[in-house]
């Protein structure tokens, strides 16, 4: 997708940026876009302190200059700007394509307001069509994908679970030092119930479904940027 799109959606998101704001920073094409935005702010005298969601942001956070800091010294954030996978009518999300889903849905999860930007061919009607990320633990790697089928199962889903790796064909391990198995089941009917069924399984760390963390989402199509929900609200 161009990156034009993604740049409009980022400019977007870099209009709300006030001075004195404490920032979650998101992870992916479109994220680093916001950065590479918010690191000429900075340049040009804004005052801001940031959370990144993962070792690469983090990296290219410092390198343009942002002031840094981490959820253990700033663990309430204003706003979290991040791309995302897929994103619905209901502002539900897929997200961990790049890996960062755990570190991403804890800043979002500390964050009063979480903004998506995405370019226009991320919005479906229902998830699923992108592999469903699920972040798990080495320890018990095969006992932990069987539960895990059996808990896609139990949601009415269905579809291969295949272990991420690297285009060497080494094992793809996350910032935290975990696996990632993307399932990929075509359609999500029930996302809630998905969510849910995957966080009871031992091993699971996280899924890429966000539900209820997004408040707003800036959209760019060839018609301009579209707005979904209210980008002053906040989670309550
Ligand atoms: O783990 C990665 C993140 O969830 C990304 O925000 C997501 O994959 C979207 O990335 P991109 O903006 O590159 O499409």
């Amino acid at each position: 997708m161009s990156d034009d799109l993604k740049k409009a959606a980022a400019e977007a998101a870099l209009a709300l940026v006030q001075p004195g704001m404490r920032l979650g920073l998101g992870t992916g094409s479109t994220a680093k876009l916001f950065v590479d935005g918010l690191g000429a702010k900075v340049a040009a005298g804004l005052d801001v302190l940031c959370v990144a969601t993962s070792e690469a942001t983090q990296a290219q956070a410092l390198g343009l200059g942002i002031p840094m800091s981490t959820l253990d010294e700033t663990p309430e954030l204003d706003l979290t700007i991040d791309g995302a996978d897929e994103i619905d009518g209901a502002l539900r999300l897929i997200k961990g394509g790049g890996a960062a889903l755990l570190r991403e849905k804890i800043v979002a999860a500390a964050s009063q307001r979480m903004i998506v930007i995405a370019d226009d061919g991320k919005q479906v009607a229902t998830l699923g069509r992108f592999p469903l990320p699920i972040e798990v633990v080495p320890f018990g790697l095969e006992a932990t994908r069987r539960a895990t089928a059996a808990a896609i199962a139990a949601a009415g889903a269905s579809g291969d679970l295949v272990l991420r790796k690297r285009p060497d064909g080494s094992m793809l391990l996350t910032d935290g030092g975990h696996f990632i198995l993307d399932a990929h089941l075509g359609s999500i009917a029930n996302p809630e119930r998905l969510a849910a069924l995957l966080n009871q399984v031992p091993g699971v760390v996280e899924s890429g479904l966000f539900i209820g963390l997004a408040t707003a989402a800036f959209v760019a199509g060839p018609a301009g940027v579209q707005v979904y929900g209210d980008v002053a609200a906040k989670r309550g």
